[in-house]
């Protein structure tokens, strides 16, 4: 099994990536991502009720509007920090592994990457900033089109995406033969960067970075853009979609993932003591007030 490409500087150690558990979580890896049905369980009911919406409305159209909603970034102007204060009210509602405020999920994620790539400062900021797209969940918007694993609509979904025998039924897409075959609306190997994905946080905060001329990096932006397309990146469905080029791209994605998702139990970092540094990565990446 070769999983590395010799000049991707975020070589990893395969053997790692079987026991990711030992060096991130005192949780086993199997108990992440736990995404079975127990209608007893609030937690769980509440998972699958939030994706049950996002199946059943985001639909091709759907994903159209909320481009035109989104994508004038005129909803309000912030900084990094005052938005990333904001995600101290948010609970994600499709996350079956953490129930803590998401400003902790970010901080926790970033001192993870910094650890292991002291050298790559933009990898540090990534993770602190990856999941801000979901302040639009404090303007109007549902969680069902913010948080969650996306996928891709305008073609047959995958058989990967969870809940999928029953989450879908309903969704208009699924009986328009435009949109409900193997390529649907699409080419094949059209590229990861021309599909239109389901609605949420990584395409929103993608959009702000461009709209707000961030210097950080390329794998940056495409490690934000593509974080929850789970059954791409780690399930390895839509291949046939997909351009040579963007295997590098899911590399660059599934290093970060362990930072993302296996720091779900481990320590709550002090914030307050972790500031400086953070503010001084936003100061040379995104800088100032952005508009959102
Ligand atoms: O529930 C989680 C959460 O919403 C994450 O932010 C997202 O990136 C994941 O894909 C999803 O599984
Ligand atoms: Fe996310
Ligand atoms: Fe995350």
């Amino acid at each position: 099994m070769k999983l590395i490409v010799e000049e991707n500087p975020l070589v990893i150690d395969p053997s790692e990536l079987l026991r990711p558990e030992a060096e991130f979580t005192e949780k086993s890896v199997s108990k992440f991502r736990d995404y079975t049905i127990d209608e007893n369980d609030p937690l769980k009911e509440m998972v699958r009720k939030t994706y049950r919406q996002m199946h059943l409305n985001q639909t091709v159209d759907f994903v159209k509007q909320c481009h035109k909603r989104w994508m004038n970034f005129d909803h309000l102007k912030m900084t990094t920090r005052e938005a990333l204060e904001k995600l101290n009210d948010l609970i994600d509602e499709s996350d079956p592994d953490t129930s803590l405020p998401n400003i902790v999920h970010a901080f926790q994620t970033a001192e993870r990457a910094r650890e292991e790539f002291p050298e790559h400062d933009w990898l540090h900021l990534t993770g602190l900033i990856h999941d801000l797209g979901k302040i639009m969940a404090f303007y109007g918007e549902p969680q069902w089109a913010v948080v969650g694993d996306t996928f891709v609509v305008g073609c047959r979904w995958s058989d990967n995406i969870v809940y999928r025998d029953e989450s879908f039924i309903g969704n208009p897409d699924g009986i328009n033969p435009k949109y409900n075959t193997k390529y649907g609306m699409y080419k094949p190997n059209i590229g990861l960067e021309n599909l239109m994905l389901s609605w949420g946080h990584d395409e929103y905060m993608y959009q702000v970075l461009k709209h707000n001329k961030s210097t950080l990096p390329e794998q940056a932006l495409n490690i934000i853009r593509f974080h929850s397309f789970y059954p791409w990146h780690s399930s390895g469905d839509y291949e046939y979609l997909m351009k040579p080029k963007d295997e590098e791209t899911k590399k660059w994605i599934l290093t970060f993932n362990r930072y993302d998702l296996y720091t779900k139990s481990t320590k709550i970092p002090d914030i307050d003591e972790l500031w400086p540094y953070y503010q001084s990565l936003i100061d040379k990446y995104m800088p100032g007030v952005l508009d959102w």
